[in-house]
């Protein structure tokens, strides 16, 4: 598939970077076009593999951001996104529709940014093309408190009503045990970089492709096309994919290794359904699902493919079920993507809107008390109003 990327805010932007660094890595094509968007100049410092002209500060003229981010307010930051509109789209008009399948906004929904402004981005875009736009959205770990809880329960919202899919990745699913907030993003995002990549850039070479099962782009967009939310299964293999005699070995016995190499596939997609997905869901609860096999073409079996797609349909009990190959011809790694679409069950999204609520009620008990405090320093004895001189 070729893809328009586009980061909002801090997390957004980085996930991004990670993305262009693994699909350079890779020998990847998919980002055709990216772009990150955010209120602090600093954060628009960071990525590695952005060209300068498309980082685009908004709000440095906005009297709370002024350039130093929206300090966690979600209403701040879809109104200095609303404000700048003009120059956003201005920067869209860069993107050459043609050249691309689909749009894939990245946010983070815990802070005030990617979760206020990305909203505004995804309707924008809507309106300008016809393409499809995905989301792609960090949802804060519980560990870091009411706030982000709250900000994400409210964007997740609009991610999902106006996004044609909304791809869930859980920070607390993926921070270890004994790290503080913001120890292991680089890997958590490279973990999600390779994942994402993966599954999308299926299809997109070079040069022409032979190999039969090939994944087509338009399958990508078909098993995306269910307006919810999804989730991403991955597992690798290492793969001798050397030119030297255990290659020739391997060769020699062709009949053995294709038998091997179907149950390798069979066990490597299992591994991806059952491993830490980007979302811990219930995998059965999905509408549609998609395999795709990524390594070199000596290592992919169509008898293997076509089981572990079976295997899905039967014990994952998904209705639909696509699958496809991505030959790499220098790849040293074997590799299983599954995406799970329009996934319903899922705890963490539950436990966010549980611990929503109570921040919002802990915020109102807050601000009753303030009101209360501050009745008090401005009245008298008798309930009328100090004047202050
Ligand atoms: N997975 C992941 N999560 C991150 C990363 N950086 C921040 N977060 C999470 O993102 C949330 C904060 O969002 P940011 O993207 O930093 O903030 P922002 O959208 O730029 O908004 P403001 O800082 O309020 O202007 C918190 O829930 C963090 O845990 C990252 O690199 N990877």
């Amino acid at each position: 598939m070729k893809l328009g990327v586009i980061g909002v805010g801090n997390a957004g932007s980085k996930i991004v970077d990670k993305m262009v660094e693994f699909e350079s890595l890779t020998n990847r094509k998919l980002c055709r076009h990216v772009m990150v968007i955010n209120t602090a100049r600093t954060d628009l410092t960071k990525p590695d593999h952005i060209p300068e002209d498309r980082r685009i500060l908004i709000g440095d003229t906005h009297q709370k951001a002024k350039g130093h981010g929206v300090g966690g307010d979600v209403d701040v930051g879809a109104e200095v996104a609303k404000n700048d509109m003009d120059e956003i789209r201005r920067a869209f008009d860069d993107v050459d529709i043609h050249e691309v399948d689909a749009i894939l906004v990245c946010a983070s929904l815990g802070g005030g940014t990617g979760s206020g402004a990305g909203p505004v981005v995804i309707n924008e875009l809507q309106k300008m093309y016809d393409e499809p736009v995905y989301g792609l959205g960090v949802l804060p770990g519980k560990y870091e408190g009411g706030r982000p809880a709250l900000n994400a329960a409210r964007s997740l919202q609009s991610f999902v009503n106006n996004t044609d899919n909304f791809i869930a990745f859980d920070n607390d699913a993926w921070r270890s045990k004994d790290q503080t907030v913001g120890e292991g993003y680089e890997g958590m995002n490279r973990e999600l970089a390779t994942r994402i990549v993966t599954l999308l850039g299926a299809g997109e070479y070079d040069e022409p492709t032979i190999a039969e099962n090939a994944m087509d782009s338009s399958d990508i967009i078909r098993t995306l096309d269910t307006d919810g939310i999804s989730s991403i299964g991955y597992a690798s293999t290492s793969v001798d994919n050397s030119d030297g005699f255990m290659k020739r070995f391997r060769e020699d016995h062709e009949i053995e290794d294709s038998s091997n190499s179907a149950a390798k596939i069979n066990g490597l997609v299992r591994r991806a359904v059952n491993s830490r997905l980007t979302l811990p869901c219930e995998p059965s609860s999905a509408d549609r699902a998609l395999i795709v096999l990524s390594g070199p073409p000596s290592e992919l079996s169509r008898k293997g493919l076509e089981s572990a797609r079976e295997w899905i349909e039967n014990e994952v009990d998904t209705v639909e079920v696509l699958a496809g190959d991505d030959p790499r011809e220098n790849a040293n790694a074997l590799s299983a993507v599954v995406l799970l679409s329009n996934v319903t069950q899922t705890p963490r999204i539950e436990a966010i809107q549980e611990q929503a609520v109570a921040a919002q009620e802990k915020i109102a008990e807050q601000e009753a008390v303030r009101e209360e405090e501050i009745a008090d320093l401005i009245t008298d004895k008798d309930g009328k109003i100090d004047p202050v001189i």
